[in-house]
């Protein structure tokens, strides 16, 4: 069901599902610039959620200020029941460890070789002896389809395709509950993209993960989410699925969802059509 946050408060739709995120009333500016103003969002668990808007509208903002890298004016966030607020610093370092990250571009550390760049989290975290961290990370390696010899390599030597893996194995690190994805798909070419979008939802499935992703890959939020949230007018304007996207009525929702490039990957008839990611809730 689309959820206009202007029509109905959506805490109505979470009705039985467990909610792994909720933002309320989340404010954020900087100086006098209101980036967003009272917003609100619900991602329950299992799901892929697809989080869309025009450049600048502040889809980066919400992810930095969910983790705690931008501080926000006012509102709640909860991540997996917990207000970080209400927290100590062991219990919100817990807590980081239940979440994953991958930033747009990756952000590995080029000084270090894959192997490395995953154990960073490791070394963060926990306290393992090496041959287990070597063990661990080879298993991030294989989960997302990289091939063993990628662990000894450099981020220099990485195309785009393994850079976004190797991103993901470092992510998945620590064994997260909730996957934050900063436009994942971006820079890579369309088949890269669609086998990057097929491990998400791969991961999904085998590891249970919740993922919120940021995205402007319309073929991604039709193969992969199950559902899609839409920030405009400085909050979350309406989010559903695909056909709640399609019904909606607003001018960038329609120019997004039934412009030119939509029209060739998404039917817009609202009538049958393949499923959109594989349920996970
Ligand atoms: N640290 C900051 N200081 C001041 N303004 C900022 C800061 N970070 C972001 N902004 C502003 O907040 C607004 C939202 O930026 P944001 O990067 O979140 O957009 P976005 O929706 O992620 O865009 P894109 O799709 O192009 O990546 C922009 O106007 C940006 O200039």
């Amino acid at each position: 069901m689309a959820g206009s946050v202007d029509e109905q408060p959506i805490e109505s739709e979470g009705q039985g599902r467990d909610v792994v995120l909720s933002a309320r009333d989340v404010t954020v500016a900087f100086g006098s610039k209101v980036v967003l103003d009272n917003l609100n969002l619900d991602i329950y668990r299992g799901e892929i959620l697809g989080f869309v808007g025009a450049s600048g509208t502040g889809k980066s903002v919400l992810m930095r200020t969910v983790l705690r890298l931008l501080p926000r004016r006012s509102g709640t966030i909860k991540i997996l029941g917990q207000d970080f607020d209400e927290l100590n610093e062991p219990q919100r370092n817990a807590l980081d460890m239940r979440l994953g990250v991958l930033f747009q571009q990756g952000a590995l550390f080029s000084s270090l070789t894959v192997k490395e760049n995953i154990q960073v989290p490791m070394r963060e975290y926990l306290d393992l002896p090496r041959s287990l961290m070597d063990e661990l990370a080879h298993l991030k390696i294989r989960m997302v389809g990289l091939a063993a010899d990628a662990a000894d390599k450099y981020p220099s030597e990485l195309s785009g395709g393994m850079i976004k893996r190797a991103a993901l194995a470092r992510a998945l690190a620590l064994d997260p509950e909730l996957v934050f994805l900063d436009e994942p798909t971006s820079g890579l070419d369309p088949i890269g993209a669609a086998e990057f979008d097929e491990l998400i939802a791969n991961l999904r499935d085998s590891l249970g993960l919740t993922v919120y992703m940021v995205t402007h890959d319309l073929d991604s939020l039709f193969s992969v989410c199950d559902r899609i949230a839409v920030l405009g007018k400085k909050r979350v304007m309406v989010e559903g699925t695909i056909d709640d996207m399609l019904a909606y009525d607003d001018p960038w929702v329609r120019a997004y969802f039934k412009g030119k490039r939509a029209r060739s990957i998404v039917p817009q008839d609202n009538g049958a059509r393949p499923g959109n990611g594989s349920g996970g809730k």
